[in-house]
């Protein structure tokens, strides 16, 4: 194994004592990089990148060059694993995720299979294996996927929604068929991220982006329970649980066999921090709009963050990915805020 330079984030997720706490944020592959669009530009889309290993490979390090950051993502998206289940994606160009099929009945639930996850995604497993090649032990490398929970709500509403109220529905109608699929979903999910860490991860976050949609009850029931055995059963590396907006779940997130919890902006800390528990390693939470504001406005307010979390089992980051139309100078100087923090 190689020996990493920067191993911050691992030895803070491991609940370590550290000099400070590490930094990256959510999606900062991608979206916000003039050398990213650049490249983007050339391709025929999202998909001929994240299927071409060197070159996700090379999406992947570039916010570890040109932010300074204390680990890289791998680039690529949560919806591998539905396509690899047998439900294609595509990506519509400014508008978003869209599966031209979608699940309806028990025998399109029937029809999504585990078999060959591992075989139909090798893509990623090769970019991970090029991008820690290449990366040479700069930074830790994170592994991710989607929550089945999340998955599900794509899946049945065949895109994004405010509502999602295809598959929250399904949850009232046929609760079994739906505890088939996230069955199945989950499955195949343990073997990806096994092969992700096989391939090189260090450590691996479950994205539950539309945890918030759900009440407790039904959370518990749907959500949890299987993002609960994803995480029973990983463990090689430390993993990161983030579900957004999910405010009545965090004693919950608490007492989960995972390393480190992920809470969003709107998740006041003091009181996350109670409610979680004094195991945890907490990661977040920014309001990325802070970042559309001055310099002097996103250093106060990331220094009022990272004294409120306090020195310790903190991992910063924003409260959810970067967006878009950030300016990467303004996402950089929240990094080196950061950096040059004392506690
Ligand atoms: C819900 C979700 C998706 N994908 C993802 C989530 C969970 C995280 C979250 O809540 O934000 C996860 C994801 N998607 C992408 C990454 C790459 C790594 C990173 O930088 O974090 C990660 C971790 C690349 C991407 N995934 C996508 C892009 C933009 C595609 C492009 O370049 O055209 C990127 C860089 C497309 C995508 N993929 C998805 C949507 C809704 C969209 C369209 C809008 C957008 O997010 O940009 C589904």
């Amino acid at each position: 194994m190689q020996t990493l330079q920067n191993d911050l984030l691992l030895r803070t997720a491991r609940g370590e004592q550290t000099e400070r706490a590490p930094v990256w944020t959510m999606r900062q592959a991608g979206r916000i990089l003039p050398e990213y669009r650049a490249l983007r530009a050339k391709l025929s889309g999202f998909i001929e990148l994240v299927t071409t290993p060197h070159l996700a490979a090379e999406v992947t390090i570039q916010p570890v060059d040109r932010l300074g950051v204390d680990a890289a993502i791998i680039f690529s998206d949560i919806l591998v694993i539905p396509e690899a289940m047998g439900l294609p994606y595509e990506m519509v160009e400014k508008v978003g995720p869209r599966f031209p099929q979608t699940i309806k009945t028990e025998s399109d639930v029937k029809k999504m299979t585990t078999d060959g996850i591992e075989e139909k995604l090798s893509y990623v497993m090769e970019a991970i294996s090029i991008t820690k090649k290449e990366l040479n032990g700069r930074v830790p490398l994170i592994g991710f996927a989607g929550a089945p929970f999340t998955l599900f709500c794509y899946m049945i509403e065949g895109k994004g929604s405010k509502t999602f109220s295809k598959p929250r529905s399904l949850l009232y109608e046929n609760p079994k068929l739906a505890h088939q699929l996230l069955q199945k979903i989950t499955d195949s999910t343990i073997i990806y991220l096994k092969a992700q860490i096989k391939a090189g991860a260090d450590i691996v976050q479950v994205f539950d982006s539309w945890a918030g949609v759900l009440g407790l009850e039904q959370y518990r029931e749907f959500s949890l329970k299987y993002t609960q055995q994803i995480v029973d059963a990983i463990d090689e590396v430390p993993t990161i649980v983030f579900g957004k907006d999910q405010h009545a779940a965090r004693a919950d997130f608490g007492k989960l066999n995972c390393n480190v919890v992920g809470m969003d902006w709107t998740m006041p800390i003091e009181e996350s921090r109670k409610l979680i528990g004094n195991d945890k390693v907490l990661q977040g939470n920014l309001d990325p709009c802070v970042l559309y504001g001055s310099y002097d406005l996103i250093e106060s307010e990331t220094k009022k963050m990272l004294s409120s979390f306090g020195k310790g089992k903190h991992i910063a980051n924003l409260g959810h990915g970067v967006y878009p139309d950030l300016d990467f100078h303004k996402v950089k100087h929240f990094i080196d805020t950061v950096k040059a923090w004392k506690y």
